[in-house]
């Protein structure tokens, strides 16, 4: 059983318990009462690099990150620095995120919010719509096509952007055959938790043209966003390296700078 395989457990487990303490139905009638999704894509693909900020208190490769008592105040810092958008991990045992994190985020800023869990079903979508999430990722290493572009069909039904995730040369090609406009390549393979950021060098290529591409984790400092960017990269997503920084404004601020125009 790989890491990916033992987080996926849990999460099936959390989304049953979830599901029986809140019907589909009273999701969906919050969902309605939501004001609709932000577009991202305008703002990323404008000039320059643009930077999704990640709130994330722990992972299963470095454990314990930052305590993060007040995620509102630091997406709020992130977005003062020029963050494009806020990751908001849900997932709770591995990464200690929650939905109440992702009201509280949606609650403070007015750029776009990624609700970042591992979705493998339409309730966690209309859960993520439910709660004012702008985009979803969806891991295309956890779904076979039929449900890729089942949930694909879903977010664009809700107004969510779906962020597609791929790791290899064949999910790049899956995940642009289901029609991703927003496709991001990790840098972290979830099945062993090594990182290695020339995987975007390498997988970028299979791209296609007018897709935005999405550079994830890795990033250690400024230098490593210029890299990224320099291997053609519209967007960088970093978590650990702005949690940990104690001035999370001017530390997105400097990754936009380094990547120059
Ligand atoms: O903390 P980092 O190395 O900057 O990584 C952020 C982000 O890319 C990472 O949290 C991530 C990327 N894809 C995921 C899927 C699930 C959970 C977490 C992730």
């Amino acid at each position: 059983m790989t890491v990916l395989d033992g987080i996926l457990a849990g999460v099936r487990e959390d989304l049953e318990q979830r599901k029986r303490a809140t019907p589909l139905a009273e999701l969906r009638s919050r969902a309605a009462d939501t004001a609709p999704a932000l577009d991202p894509l305008p703002a990323f693909r404008a000039p320059g690099v643009s930077i999704i900020a990640e709130v994330k208190r722990k992972s299963p490769s470095k454990g314990a990150l930052a305590d993060i008592p007040d995620p509102a105040s630091l997406a709020a810092q992130y977005a003062a620095g020029g963050a494009a958008a806020i990751s908001v991990l849900t997932e709770s045992r591995r990464f200690g995120g929650s939905l109440t994190d992702l009201d509280a985020v949606r609650a403070r800023v007015d750029v776009p919010v990624l609700r970042k869990d591992f979705i493998v079903d339409p309730y966690q979508l209309w859960e993520a719509r439910a709660h004012g999430a702008d985009l979803a990722l969806l891991m295309v290493v956890s779904l076979d096509d039929g449900r890729l572009t089942d949930l694909m069909g879903l977010c664009k039904e809700l107004g969510l952007t779906p962020l597609v995730e791929a790791h290899t040369a064949d999910e790049v090609r899956r995940a642009a055959a289901a029609g991703a406009e927003l496709l991001g390549i990790n840098a972290r393979d979830l099945t062993t938790l090594d990182v290695d950021r020339t995987v975007f060098a390498d997988l970028v290529t299979g791209i296609p043209e007018g897709t935005v591409s999405v550079a994830e984790s890795g990033v250690t400092g400024p230098k490593d966003v210029a890299e990224y960017r320099g291997w053609g990269a519209d967007v960088v997503l970093a978590g650990e390296a702005l949690v940990r920084s104690g001035d999370p404004r001017s530390a997105v601020r400097e990754f936009i700078g380094a990547a120059g125009a």
